[in-house]
C-alpha cells in the first residue's frame, strides 16, 4: 500500500523525529536522497550545469545542501535566491564552500568573483542548465507561486533542462492536489518521508512528473491511518475472490445488472461484460436489452421481470444507459443488498432513498455527473477532486467512486480516501465506465465492501485499459476482454 499524509501530520511526525536526532540530520538525509536522484537523472555529474531555485524556507535549504553535494562531484552549481537575506544560511555556506555560486539578486554580496548579478544572468543560467532544482517552496507553501517565483518557473519550463522538484512542485497544494495559479512543472519530484496527497491527485499530480520517495526515517512516527491510500498489486490480490472446493455459482455471488434501454442497449452489454469478469458466480440481467445481452453473452441469466422479482441477487448495478427509468432505480435502491449506482441512475436516484439504505451503496460518477449532483461546475469538481468526492459521500451517506484522470474512492464514514494509480487516458472512451460498473458490482456480489470493491475494480479496470490499449486506441469491449489478464497479473504478484 502506498500512503500519503497531510502536511499537519507530516509536521507532527517531523517534530517527534527531530527531537531524537542531532540538529540538521533530517535535512541532510533529504539532501542526500535529492542529490542522488539528481545525479541519476544527469548521468554524468562532473561538468554538468545545475541551477538551484532557492526560496527562503527549508525547501530551499534542501536544494542548497544537495547542490553542495553535486558541486563536490564536479557539477557547476549556481543558486538563484528568491530572498537573499533569508536564504538558508548554513545551506548557502555549504554550497559556496563546495565551489557553488550565486546568480542574480544577492550575487554581489555572497557570490564572490564568479558571481553575476541581474535578471539576464539568471535567465541565461537557467536556459543553459542541464538540471534545474526547484527548492522554491515545499509543504510550507500557500496558493500559487508569487510573481517572482512564477517568472523563474516559466523560465525553467522554457529551458531544455530537466526539472527536479524538491518535496513538491512549488505552487501546488500538498494536501489536496489543487493548483491555484502558477506552479512549477517537474520531470521528477523527490519527496521526503511520505507521499503528500497532492502528489497523487490531479491536477497537481501532472505537475510532479514521476515521483521518488526518499526514506528519512519518518515512518515510525506516522499514524496508522493515512489521508490517502493507493493500493498496489499485493493489496488487490488479497481482496480478489477465489472460488474454493465448496463454491457454487450462488455462493460465489450473483450480480444483478439493471441497465440499458431501447436507445442504449450497448450499456447493458458492456456492464454485463465487466460483471462476467468480476468474480461473481452468475450475472443476472433485467431490462429492455435482454436480446442484445444474450446474443453477446449467452451465459447471462436474463429476466423479463423487474429487479424485485428477478430471483436471487447479492448485489445490484443500476443506471448505465438507463435513460429515464426512475422506477427501476427506486426498485433497486429498495433492495436490501449492496447497490452500485452509475450514469443515468445517479441523476434518477433519490438522495433520501440512498441515505435511508442500510446495505452498502457505491456511487460511481464521472466529474460531470458529480458536478450535476453537487450543483457546481465540472471544472470545479476537477480542480478539487478530494474535497468534492468527500462532500458527495457525506451528502449521500454512500461510498463514492469519482472517475477521471484521477479516480478517488471515499467512504461516507470518512477515513482514508483511496486513489487509483493504474488508469490511462486511453480509458476515456465511450462505454468504459459501463465496464467498470459491472466489474465493481460483481466484486460487491462476491462480498467485498463498497470501498474495496470500488478500489479493486478501478485498479483492474485501469490495468485492463493499459493492456487493451498498449499505446493505441481500444474500445470499451477490449477493456473488458483484458480484465482476466489484469486479474492474473495481480493474483500472481500476490503469491
Ligand atoms: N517535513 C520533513 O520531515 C522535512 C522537511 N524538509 C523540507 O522542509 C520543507 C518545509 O520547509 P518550511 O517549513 O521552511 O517551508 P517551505 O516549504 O520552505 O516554504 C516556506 C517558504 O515558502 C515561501 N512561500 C510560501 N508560499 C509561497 C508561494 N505561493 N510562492 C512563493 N513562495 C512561497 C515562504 O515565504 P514567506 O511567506 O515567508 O515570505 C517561505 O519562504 C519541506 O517541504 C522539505 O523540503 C526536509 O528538509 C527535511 C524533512
Ligand atoms: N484522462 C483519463 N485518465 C485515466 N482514466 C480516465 C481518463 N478519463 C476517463 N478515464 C476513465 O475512463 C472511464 C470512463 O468512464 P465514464 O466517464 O463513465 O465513461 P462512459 O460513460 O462512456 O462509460 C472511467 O473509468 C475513468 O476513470
Ligand atoms: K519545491
Amino acid at each position: 500500500m502506498r500512503t500519503a499524509y497531510s502536511v499537519e501530520t507530516v509536521r507532527t511526525a517531523e517534530r517527534a523525529l527531530m527531537a531524537r536526532l542531532p540538529e540538521g540530520a533530517l535535512m541532510q538525509r533529504a539532501a542526500a536522497g535529492l542529490a542522488a536522484a539528481c545525479a541519476g537523472l544527469l548521468g554524468r555529474v562532473y561538468g554538468s550545469r545545475v541551477v538551484l531555485l532557492v526560496g527562503s524556507g527549508d525547501n530551499g535549504g534542501d536544494a542548497l545542501y544537495a547542490g553542495a553535494r553535486l558541486a563536490r562531484r564536479g557539477a557547476g552549481v549556481a543558486a538563484v535566491l528568491l530572498a537573499p537575506e533569508r536564504a538558508h544560511a548554513a545551506g548557502l555556506a555549504a554550497l559556496l564552500r563546495a565551489g557553488g555560486r550565486v546568480v542574480g539578486a544577492g550575487a554581489d554580496t555572497v557570490g564572490g568573483a564568479a558571481a553575476a548579478a541581474g535578471v539576464g544572468a539568471v535567465e541565461e543560467a537557467i536556459l543553459r542548465a542541464d538540471l534545474v532544482v526547484d527548492g522554491i517552496v515545499g509543504i510550507g507553501g500557500k496558493g500559487g507561486l508569487r510573481p517572482d517565483a512564477a517568472q523563474l518557473a516559466a523560465c525553467a519550463a522554457e529551458s531544455r533542462a530537466a526539472v527536479v522538484a524538491v518535496d513538491l512542485p512549488s505552487g501546488v497544494d500538498a494536501d489536496t492536489g489543487e493548483v491555484h495559479g502558477d506552479a512549477v512543472r517537474a520531470d521528477l519530484t523527490v519527496t521526503f518521508g511520505t507521499h503528500k496527497p497532492g502528489l497523487l491527485i490531479d491536477p497537481a499530480r501532472a505537475y510532479a512528473g514521476s515521483v521518488r520517495l526518499v526514506d528519512i526515517g519518518l515512518d515510525g512516527e506516522l499514524p496508522d491511518e493515512a489521508a490517502l491510500e493507493a493500493l498496489q498489486h499485493a493489496d488487490v490480490a488479497r481482496l480478489l475472490p477465489v472460488p474454493g472446493a465448496e463454491s457454487d455459482k450462488y455462493r460465489r455471488g450473483v450480480v444483478g445488472i439493471a441497465a440499458g434501454s431501447a436507445r442504449y442497449p450497448g450499456a447493458a452489454v458492456l456492464a454485463v461484460s465487466g460483471a462476467l469478469r468480476g468474480g461473481a458466480g452468475a450475472v443476472r440481467y433485467v431490462g429492455p436489452a435482454g436480446d442484445a445481452v444474450i446474443s453477446r453473452f449467452p451465459e447471462t441469466l436474463v429476466s423479463d421481470r423487474g429487479p424485485k422479482h428477478a430471483g436471487r441477487v447479492q448485489a445490484w448495478v443500476v443506471g448505465p444507459g438507463a435513460g429515464d427509468d426512475a422506477s427501476t432505480v427506486a426498485e433497486v435502491l429498495a433492495c436490501d443488498v449492496p447497490v452500485l449506482v452509475d450514469a443515468d441512475g445517479l441523476r434518477l436516484a433519490d438522495r433520501d432513498a440512498v441515505r435511508a439504505r442500510t446495505a452498502p451503496t457505491l456511487m460511481t460518477p464521472h466529474a460531470g455527473e458529480a458536478a450535476a449532483l453537487l450543483g457546481v461546475s465540472r471544472e470545479t469538481v476537477e480542480g478539487a477532486r478530494l474535497t468534492w468526492v468527500r462532500e458527495l459521500a457525506s451528502r449521500y451517506g454512500a461510498t463514492v467512486l469519482l472517475k477521471g484522470s484521477t479516480t478517488l474512492i471515499a467512504d461516507a464514514r470518512g477515513g482514508a480516501v483511496r486513489v487509483n494509480a493504474t488508469g490511462t487516458p486511453w480509458l476515456a472512451t465511450a462505454g468504459s465506465g459501463d465496464v467498470l460498473s459491472g466489474l465493481a458490482g460483481s466484486l460487491l456480489a462476491s462480498g467485498l465492501s463498497a470501498l474495496d470493491a470500488g478500489s479493486a475494480a478501478a485498479y483492474l479496470h485501469g490495468l485492463a485499459g493499459r493492456y487493451a490499449a498498449d499505446g493505441a486506441p481500444a474500445g470499451a469491449h477490449d477493456v473488458a476482454a483484458a480484465i482476466p489478464e489484469a486479474w492474473r497479473d495481480v493474483r500472481d504478484a500476490g503469491h
